[in-house]
């Protein structure tokens, strides 16, 4: 699918796929100097991150396992519920492991603020976030992303993993929605 198929969905281009890609070969060629020797486990967050972490791992050269966890703070909308639930936990058992979450945006944080706790709670020898984007209301929250590829602005965004009601996942891109699609809300 690309931008001409969208017709009046999409408001605009914010993140062109040649962008994201350069971005992924420069975030993997940064993780692969820092895990150089170590087991790497990634760990996607569903479903959100599958395009990030399918590309990130082809890029990787360091040998990585890869698990995934699903959890739950937004509904069908634009605006985060403020509770997160587990919807699927990780098969692997992550003691003593080099654990890297892979994430498609950090917007509130809550999410990833909720999974450091949770996956920190588990022992890992070492947890680190690789995050495609972030929002300015995350810069505020405590969340220390090591591997960070775009701050963007505060609106809804989709493509390239990201969702709105299901929808837009599959565009190579990341853009911004059209305010008559989902109501003008930004959050
Ligand atoms: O920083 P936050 O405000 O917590 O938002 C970020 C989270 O929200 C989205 O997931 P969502 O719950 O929509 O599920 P999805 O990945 O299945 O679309 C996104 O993929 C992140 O996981
Ligand atoms: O901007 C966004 N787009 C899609 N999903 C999201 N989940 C949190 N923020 C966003």
């Amino acid at each position: 699918m690309d931008e001409k198929d969208l017709g009046a969905d999409l408001a605009k281009v914010l993140i062109p796929e040649d962008r994201l890609q350069a971005k992924v070969r420069e975030l993997a060629a940064q993780i692969d100097d820092d895990y150089a020797g170590r087991d790497l486990l990634l760990v996607g967050v569903l479903k959100g991150a599958v395009m990030i972490m399918a590309d990130l791992a082809r890029e990787l050269h360091t040998p990585a396992s890869m698990d995934w966890m699903a959890v739950s703070s937004y509904g069908s909308g634009t605006k985060s519920s403020g509770v997160v639930r587990i919807l699927k936990d990780l098969d692997t058992d992550i003691l003593d492991r080099h654990v890297l979450i892979v994430e498609d945006i950090i917007d509130s944080g809550l999410t990833l603020s909720w999974l450091m706790s949770n996956l920190r709670s588990r022992r890992p020898a070492s947890l680190e976030i690789c995050a495609l984007m972030r929002k300015p209301e995350a810069v505020r929250t405590e969340i220390d992303c090591r591997y960070l590829g775009f701050d963007i602005p505060n609106e809804f965004v989709v493509g390239y993993g990201l969702d709105y009601a299901e929808r837009y996942r599959n565009l190579p891109f990341v853009g911004t929605l059209a305010p008559h699609v989902y109501g003008g809300a930004s959050d």
